[in-house]
């Protein structure tokens, strides 16, 4: 993407006090800690553990082994450059992205060997998709099954775009996030754009960039089901990660498990689930777990490839936080920064469903922002209180 000459650097993490120093600084290690307790690791598994935990917050970026079957591919992401660097000083987008490959190597997630394939996150996955909470999220689409079309999109957009809240990494630091702030909670609605892009024609390819497993991709799958349904899209991709990745994010694993959830719930939610198992049994939902999504590059520089599929798709959705930093670029613009501009380059229709856990924001009104700043401070930021739809056609 040719740079504005207003552009923002990238962010990097190292100022302290800010949320990105905090993320590298706090987070990564308490990631770690959890993940020690996840599994019965054996001595060399926790010895690499304690070698990362080390060097995460003190060290400086370490090359992956000469073996490691993505070593040239990070080498093209940057690696390269970025070796022997603090994790502080290079790109935050780049330096946490790195992090959790380099916690899969060391819980051995990529080795030959007990514990390859073993997502470290798993127990944590599963134990949100077990919880009440997604009995009763699930059990509230009896209810919808009644209302009007309209009532029903809303609700079923909503439900995706909060369950972005549901993120299990933020949990671990945002516990006392919650601010008290009569502003509304969408801080920016494109919905109806959305909607037209979408009409109920039956034609639409839908491409929809998942974000986190458990109570985010339960509403992300019912919203496909939905729209399935109802004849807004004739297929969908799902963009998932080819690896588990920021703690929570989702993977193949994550998409049947939550597939299964939906097929052995009771009532209108096993509905959902046959509509979306019918659906990728005869292809008219694909999974899709290309390597750029497990990547720790903008958007801006999707491959080939990827820029080709999604230019083909009617919509490409983009789920949560991490996406919006993605496709915005890491960057601290001026919060009235048109989104249309800076996502001009994408190679279609796009929108993003995200709450706000990170500083990174464009296309507020200036009305919306003063309101914000005016209630909270910078607080509306990272909360995950406050949430967004926006969408340029
Ligand atoms: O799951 P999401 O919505 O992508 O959020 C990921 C979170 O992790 C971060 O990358 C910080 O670690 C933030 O951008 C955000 O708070």
């Amino acid at each position: 993407m040719p740079e504005r000459s207003d552009t923002p650097p990238v962010l990097l993490g190292n100022e302290p006090g800010s949320f990105p120093h905090s993320v590298l600084a706090e987070r990564h290690p308490a990631i770690i800690r959890q993940v020690r307790e996840s599994f019965p690791y054996d001595p060399e598994r926790h010895r690499a553990l304690d070698a990362l935990l080390a060097g995460c917050t003190e060290g400086v970026i370490e090359p992956l082994p000469a073996d490691a079957h993505d070593r040239d591919r990070w080498t093209a992401w940057g690696a390269d450059v970025y070796t022997g660097r603090s994790w502080f000083e290079v790109p935050w987008l780049w330096s946490e992205s790195y992090f959790y490959r380099q916690l899969l190597e060391a819980v051995g997630y990529f080795a030959p060997g007990p514990w390859q394939g073993i997502d470290p996150f798993r127990p944590s996955k599963l134990a949100e998709l077990d919880a009440p909470e997604t009995d009763e999220e699930l059990s509230a689409l009896d209810a919808l099954a009644d209302r009007p079309a309209g009532e029903q999109d809303r609700a079923l957009l909503h439900g995706s775009l909060w369950g972005n809240r549901a993120d299990l990494g933020f949990r671990l630091s945002a516990a006392s996030g919650e601010t008290s702030s009569d502003t509304p909670p969408l801080v920016a609605d494109d919905s109806d754009t959305l909607w037209s892009l979408l009409p109920p024609s039956g034609a639409a390819t839908l491409a929809l960039i998942a974000d986190n497993a458990g109570r985010e991709l339960v509403p992300d799958l019912l919203l496909i089901a939905h729209l399935l349904t109802q004849g807004r899209i004739a297929r969908a991709v799902l963009h998932i990660k080819p690896y588990p990745y920021y703690v929570s994010d989702a993977t193949h694993a994550d998409v049947l498990d939550a597939l299964r959830r939906l097929t052995s719930a009771p009532g209108a939610a096993a509905a959902y689930g046959r509509t979306l198992w019918a659906a990728l049994t005869d292809g008219r939902l694909t999974v899709r777990a290309h390597p750029f999504s497990g990547g720790p590059l903008p958007y801006a520089e999707m491959p080939g490839d990827l820029r080709e599929e999604l230019g083909a798709a009617t919509l490409t959705v983009l789920k949560g936080d991490l996406n919006y930093r993605r496709l915005v670029g890491d960057r601290l613009w001026p919060p009235t920064t048109p989104f249309a501009d800076v996502t001009a380059y994408f190679p279609g229709p796009v929108a993003a469903l995200r709450t706000l856990k990170s500083d990174v924001i464009t296309g507020l009104s200036d009305r919306t922002e003063a309101a914000l700043v005016a209630a909270e401070g910078q607080k509306w930021r990272t909360g995950g209180t406050h949430a967004l739809i926006q969408v340029r056609a």
